[in-house]
């Protein structure tokens, strides 16, 4: 597991577009070895911003979209097309200005009148049948994968003191009782989103500073979730000033 690299931009569209440019450079280098891309998407205020920059970059064109596999790392239990499911705003924001191929598009599961086990275990098939021999625990080796942080220190959709923190046996969990609307949601596990070379946290806003501090130095899991994600070769902490003018000057890069 890799240690946080801390990198601030001066404002939340400075982060947008920096994390788009980094987002079109690792899918390019991945490519350019002869893989298909797996990424994992995020929602929220920041990514869907990373979504439309990444969207309007001429450089976009550098990838082949149709190599590249799209999954998410939670998701709110509502009905197809509901605008406050992370798969609505991906694809309006990105997903629809590219030729993806949608066989290779993973949205987690709506809402159909089935029960939030059945969609959890469901995804997990699904995760399973693209998981390849080198990959562990039924789960494909992802990319990229991008995840928003909430004030509470919540990352995909595990909640600070929630029993879905616990589970350790399965890729993806269905979650009741979130303390953020929707109350059902569907969510990646911490041995799941442990399998990511490269975990990218974009956080903007100072609602979200003091979270973002106590992640980075060394609060526990039940308090603060997203201290317990990391990449296997890569952790960056990609901030605003915002989100990051709690954490000590030590632990900052350059600002870019
Ligand atoms: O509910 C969620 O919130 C977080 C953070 O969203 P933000 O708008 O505060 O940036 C997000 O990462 C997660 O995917 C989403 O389901």
């Amino acid at each position: 597991m890799s240690s946080p690299t801390v990198l601030v931009n001066r404002d939340a569209e400075g982060l947008a577009h920096a994390v788009a440019a980094r987002f079109i450079t690792r899918l390019v280098d991945v490519q350019s070895s002869g893989e298909i891309a797996q990424v994992v998407l995020t929602g929220g205020r920041v990514a869907a911003a990373v979504y439309r920059a990444v969207a309007e970059s001429p450089a976009r064109s550098a990838i082949d979209w149709g190599r590249v596999e799209f999954w998410w790392g939670d998701e709110r239990f509502l009905p197809d097309g509901d605008p406050e499911r992370n798969e609505t705003q991906a694809r309006e924001a990105l997903l629809s200005h590219v030729e993806v191929d949608p066989a290779r598009v993973h949205p987690m599961p709506a809402d159909t009148g089935q029960t939030a086990e059945e969609a959890a275990d469901a995804y997990a098939a699904e995760l399973a049948a693209v998981a390849g021999p080198g990959d562990r625990d039924g789960v494909p080796t992802f990319d990229v994968l991008m995840l928003g942080v909430g004030p509470d220190g919540h990352v995909a959709s595990l909640f600070p003191e929630h029993p879905a923190l616990q589970v350790d046996d399965r890729p993806v969990v269905a979650v009741h009782g979130s303390p953020k609307p929707p109350p059902t949601r569907i969510s990646l596990t911490f041995p799941a989103l442990s399998r990511a070379h490269e975990v990218w946290f974009v956080v903007s806003g100072e609602d979200k500073a003091k979270a973002v501090r106590l992640a980075l130095s060394g609060a526990g899991r039940p308090q603060i979730p997203a201290a317990a994600v990391k990449g296997l070769s890569r952790t960056l902490w990609l901030l605003d000033e915002s989100a990051a003018s709690e954490i000590p000057d030590n632990i900052r890069a350059p600002r870019t």
